[in-house]
């Protein structure tokens, strides 16, 4: 009986990191953004990426077979989606975090089994301190995550900046801004809003460098701050994205307690983060988002919209309700 029961499915999942580790080689050799130029035969494009001979025909066509590049009369170009979306040289590159995913996670998932064991992060700082903390001490490594971040967060900055009703508000401060990628495209969308990019210190000159680089700089700010210590400014709308599920339960609820002792009357807070399902059972994304932040801090974990509508509630938030993004991404919005 078993033998007619297929096989591939689980083949396919247990050898998926081979799939997976081959775009992000791709991805660090630069396979994509060579192609955006122009399309290349194999010789020319090894020559061009700086690969040796031996497996070079094989990598490529194994692009191909994943749908990433195309090849026609023997010369290889990007598809659609990876010409968009993994040319470096555009500005809808979402490269940055298989950038990170290459040069970090892709080894620290090689311990899940010892974080499930034990409960503790294994990354390079492990419990010693926070991710945050570790990576302050290093600009270019700061740089890089906040990169990863936009790339993590292009496509719901656009799905947010197009849902949600900005047409209502005049301004916004975005908590834990990164890079700045949701106030960007907010700002680029409706040009009544200003905006304020809330992070730590080390995170100014890159929100101001992406901002100046889509010429926001005159409706949007940096303000450093802490979201340990100090208060959000009064906005209309304060949106968090990909925060909550950085820490323990009863941070989680201090942040949002924090984001409704800000907000005037009818001020709203949005959440934004990839939400596992209300049944527990569909959003593989979700989950593998929970066991990354296993992996790299010492109390996160991710959560369902109807948590997070639970924990605005009890904040005093009315009208809450949570709708899906994009992908694997959903939205809580609350009104104070
Ligand atoms: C996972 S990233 C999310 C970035 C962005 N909101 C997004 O959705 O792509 C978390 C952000 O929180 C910021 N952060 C971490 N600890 C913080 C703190 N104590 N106060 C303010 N921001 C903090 C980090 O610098 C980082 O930009």
């Amino acid at each position: 009986m078993t033998q007619e029961i297929d096989h591939n499915a689980i083949v396919r999942l247990g050898m998926a990191y081979a799939e997976s580790k081959t775009l992000l080689s791709a991805v660090e050799l630069g396979v994509f953004t060579a192609l955006a130029r122009e399309p290349l035969d194999w010789q020319t494009l090894r020559e061009r990426i700086g690969i040796h001979p031996r497996a070079a025909r094989d990598f490529f066509d194994a692009l191909v077979a994943l749908r990433l590049l195309r090849r026609e009369d023997g010369r290889y170009s990007n598809t659609r989606e990876a010409d968009l979306y993994l040319d470096k040289t555009k500005k809808s590159y979402i490269g940055g975090m298989l950038e990170m995913s290459n040069a970090r996670l892709y080894g620290i998932w090689g311990s899940l089994s010892e974080a499930l064991r034990t409960g503790a992060p294994q990354n390079e700082i492990g419990a010693r301190e926070d991710i945050f903390t570790w990576l302050s001490k290093t600009p270019e490594k700061y740089r890089e995550f906040t990169q990863a971040m936009t790339g993590l967060s292009l496509p719901s900055a656009r799905a947010l900046a197009a849902k949600f009703p900005w047409d209502r508000y005049k301004t916004f401060a975005d908590v834990g801004t990164a890079q700045g990628g949701l106030p960007v495209q907010v700002a680029l969308a409706h040009p009544q809003v200003t905006g304020i990019g809330l992070d730590l210190p080390p995170v100014q000159p890159v929100f101001e460098d992406y901002v100046r680089e889509h010429g926001l700089a005159d409706r949007l700010r940096f303000q450093v701050f802490d979201l340990f210590k100090d208060p959000i400014p009064k906005v209309d709308v304060i949106t968090m994205g990909h925060i909550l599920h950085g820490w323990k339960l009863a941070d989680k609820r201090g942040f949002i307690k924090k984001a409704y002792d800000a907000l005037s009357e009818g001020g709203v807070l949005v959440v934004y983060d990839a939400m596992i399902d209300d049944e527990r059972r569909e959003n593989v994304a979700g989950f593998m988002m929970s066991l990354t932040i296993l992996l790299e801090t010492p109390e996160g974990f991710d959560y369902t919209s109807a948590d997070c509508a639970g924990w605005l509630r009890e904040q005093g938030f009315r009208d809450v309700r949570a709708e899906k993004l994009i992908g694997s991404d959903s939205f809580v919005v609350g009104v104070k």
